[in-house]
């Protein structure tokens, strides 16, 4: 790489191996590093993340990899949507510097025995309908940071509670790396956007629109002065169940930083959900205020 290169001047670098990654970076020693991990079949929410590395580092490393350890038994690893091409022709569109896609082999060894977990945060909400997960997350992410070395780190708040367990795991481990949360990118009609959303018939589609809308009928309440969680809660979870193709997996209103559930909204809260529409897994989650008008 030359000295002036970065934020795609010299156009985008694609490799698959660890070695190639490292003999690239090193060239950037000096310069500021953004990495931003992803599973790929990308859309605007991820490239609402590259697009904020490329303004805040001099060199921005984008990863596809569907990360097999973070899936658990009869879970979608195999099915999950994957278009390396297209992928390929968006990063180079957006100016990624580095684009890492490496195969399960050459990140994983056979015989791997090390895990990282986070053990607090990742418990509940996802933690706990989807055991193993965030031990997998957690795991393949501080590989990641071990290969690339970024300055920063970019994540989305449509994954909220993957934000704040890698959050906790980076501030735990001394990991030299500035997590950055992005904000969540919707469809003009509100549906957050998600490679899973691809799965979706156009009736299931409309179907899932409800996730956005019950946060923001909870939002209403808690604007109109509603401070008990629970009445909070329900408000959104009756909007969700009164569709015979939503499954609600998990509903709550948790302390934006802890994850800790709320009983009164006292200060700022999230409520944060999972929901099955028909036999897609779709995640939402939204700030709530006490104080009208925010
Ligand atoms: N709508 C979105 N807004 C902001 N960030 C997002 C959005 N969707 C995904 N991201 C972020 O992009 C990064 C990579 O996510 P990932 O590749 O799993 O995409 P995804 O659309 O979340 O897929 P999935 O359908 O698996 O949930 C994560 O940090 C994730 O939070
Ligand atoms: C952070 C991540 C890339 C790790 O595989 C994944 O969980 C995701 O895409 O959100
Ligand atoms: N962004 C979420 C990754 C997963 O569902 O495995």
């Amino acid at each position: 790489m030359r000295r002036d290169a970065g934020k795609g001047e010299m156009g985008m670098r694609k490799v698959s191996r660890i070695q190639e990654v490292r003999s690239f970076l090193r060239e950037a020693s000096g310069r500021s590093i953004g990495l931003v991990p992803t599973m790929g079949y990308l859309h605007e929410g991820h490239l609402s993340l590259l697009r904020r590395s490329r303004k805040e580092n001099d060199v921005t490393a984008v990863s596809l990899f569907v990360n097999p350890t973070q899936f658990g038994p009869g879970e979608d690893l195999e099915a999950y949507p994957r278009d390396l091409e297209r992928d390929l022709a968006l990063l180079e569109r957006e100016g990624a510097d580095l684009v890492f896609a490496p195969r399960p082999e050459e990140l994983y060894f056979p015989d791997a025995s090390t895990w990282v977990e986070e053990t607090r945060l990742a418990s509940g909400l996802c933690g706990a309908s989807r055991p193993g997960h965030f031990r997998g997350v957690c795991t393949v992410v501080l590989k990641l940071f071990q290969i690339v070395g970024p300055t920063r780190a970019y994540f989305g708040e449509k994954d909220y509670q993957q934000l704040q367990v890698i959050r906790r795991m980076t501030r735990d481990l001394n990991v030299p790396t500035e997590v950055v949360g992005c904000p969540l990118v919707r469809e003009p009609d509100g549906l957050a956007l998600s490679s899973r959303n691809t799965y979706l018939s156009p009736e299931e589609r409309a179907s899932a629109l409800r996730l956005s809308r019950c946060i923001a009928l909870a939002r209403e309440a808690a604007r109109g002065g509603q401070r008990d969680a629970r009445s909070l809660r329900e408000t959104a979870r009756r909007h969700l169940e009164e569709d015979p193709r939503i499954r609600v997996d998990y509903l709550e209103l948790v302390h934006p930083e802890t994850l800790e559930p709320l009983e009164t909204l006292d200060g700022e809260g999230r409520l944060i959900l999972a929901a099955w529409v028909g036999k897609t897994r779709l995640l939402d989650n939204g700030t709530l205020c006490p104080e009208a008008g925010r």
